[in-house]
């Protein structure tokens, strides 16, 4: 593999230059409240970058924290020499190019369950809302239209909620909607530990035939693209209603709004879109717009306080804690290590190509310098292999140049 090499920053981070931190897309305060009680210098922006405005913002930037707006392909990595990791301050990672960063040696932390609960309260309002029709009604009564009806509107209890992808927001969304009486079946590609009396299906065509609600909570994958189309629409019952917020990428929306249009399917609640506005004041349009007992929102599945505040302690712990110490848990592209800082040893991290003889190399060089190893972890990917090694001697600005100057090294620096 031939990595193409960015300025390696080996230096030993500075107490007296503050590290540099970019948030964009109105990160929770939260996470500026930790990042500057560590000295942090911290810049915020409201909205998206695109990818040519963020690789210009990204020069001296040492963590930048993102949500799901805001893409991060190569392109934008070209100036960010001093980048040490990504925050996606949310659940999805697909905005990253995971495998450009992990072969450039930044790490990519995201938040796996802060605003899981949130998504699955607002799915299981929308499903209420849906059966009793009850945004159309509201709308008549704000217009000054008086229709008091009860045909098309029913009860949740007793109908079957169809859940594709049984993870964290499916499988929580699952438990609520017993609660209410519903029946719930999942469809997933992985087998998944039914919770309460959820049943498993075992094909996407059998939960589509079978359910009165449709849900859909799968991540933004090259298996999950466009995966409900016109076929799968069809599939589903006469007057069911289709739920989407997971991924703008899973849905075909001139499809759903032609099976809205023709009646098929009784409503549907979207809350993402293939192409999403970068800001708040940007316009939008949707296809899905003025079709009768059809619920938009903007991507809001996850915006709650509660969420958001949660959010932002929790990513910027973790970058706060790579920053430190080096370690990469819940590093979503890179490999495992978390060892605990020894008070007077010399921390180095390496992450070096993963091809024979890496660390044969590194022990020589701490050898030379006639350093002893206090403690040594190493873990490895396909790609990369990260290194997190304590000397006992103040050996390592040197240890860490010549580290830097083999050339099977990606990135080299001292935190302690
Ligand atoms: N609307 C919002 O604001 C909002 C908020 C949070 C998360 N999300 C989206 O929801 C997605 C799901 O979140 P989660 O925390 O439950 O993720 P998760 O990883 O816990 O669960 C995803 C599930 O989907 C399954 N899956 C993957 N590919 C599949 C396929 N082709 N067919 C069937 N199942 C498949 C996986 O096996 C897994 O069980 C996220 O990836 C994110 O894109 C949206
Ligand atoms: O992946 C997620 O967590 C959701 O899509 C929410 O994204 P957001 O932080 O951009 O609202």
């Amino acid at each position: 593999m031939s990595t193409p090499r960015f300025p390696n920053p080996s230096a030993p981070i500075s107490n007296k230059v503050p590290l540099r931190v970019l948030l964009l897309e109105n990160i929770h305060k939260s996470a500026e409240v930790l990042l500057s009680a560590e000295g942090f210098q911290v810049e915020r922006v409201a909205g998206a970058l695109k990818p040519e405005e963020l690789a210009e913002r990204l020069k001296g930037v040492h963590l930048v924290g993102i949500r799901s707006k805001t893409t991060v392909p190569e392109s934008a990595l070209v100036h960010a020499e001093n980048l040490l990791a990504i925050g996606a301050f949310c659940i999805g990672t697909n905005q990253i190019d995971l495998t450009a960063t992990n072969i450039h040696g930044i790490p990519a932390f995201n938040a796996p369950f802060s605003n899981t609960r949130s998504v699955a309260e607002m799915v299981l309002a929308e499903v209420v809302v849906l059966t009793r029709q009850l945004f159309d009604r509201s709308r008549e009564v704000h217009l000054g239209q008086w229709r008091k009806v009860a045909t098309g509107s029913h009860e949740v209890r007793g109908k079957t909620l169809g859940i594709i992808g049984y993870g964290h927001i499916g499988s929580q969304l699952g438990v609520l909607a017993e609660a209410l009486g519903m029946r719930v079946i999942y469809y997933d590609v992985m087998t998944k530990l039914p919770l309460g009396n959820s049943r498993s299906v075992p094909t996407l065509g059998e939960l589509l035939a079978e359910s009165d609600f449709v849900t859909l909570h799968v991540p933004a994958t090259a298996s999950t693209n466009m995966m409900i189309g016109a076929a799968e629409l069809a599939r589903m019952k006469k007057g069911a209603c289709l739920i989407n917020a997971s991924r703008g990428t899973v849905v075909d929306i001139p499809a759903l709004a032609e099976v809205l249009r023709s009646k098929h399917l009784g409503g549907a609640a979207v809350d993402v879109y293939p192409e999403e506005p970068e800001t708040n004041s940007d316009g939008f349009i949707t296809q899905l717009q003025g079709l009768p007992n059809v619920v938009l929102t903007p991507h809001i599945g996850g915006s709650t306080e509660e969420a958001q505040e949660s959010i932002g302690r929790e990513v910027a712990t973790s970058l706060i804690k790579f920053v430190r110490g080096g370690a990469t848990t819940g590093a979503v592209n890179f490999p495992q290590v978390e060892v605990p800082l020894i008070p007077g040893t010399h921390r180095i991290l390496n992450v070096h190509r993963n091809i024979p003889g890496v660390l044969r190399d590194i022990n020589r060089i701490v050898s030379d310098l006639n350093a002893n190893i206090h403690a040594q972890v190493l873990s490895t990917d396909s790609n990369i292999g990260y290194l997190v090694m304590d000397l006992d001697q103040d050996v390592s600005a040197q240890v860490c140049d010549a580290i830097a100057g083999l050339n099977t090294d990606i990135k080299t620096r001292i935190v302690s």
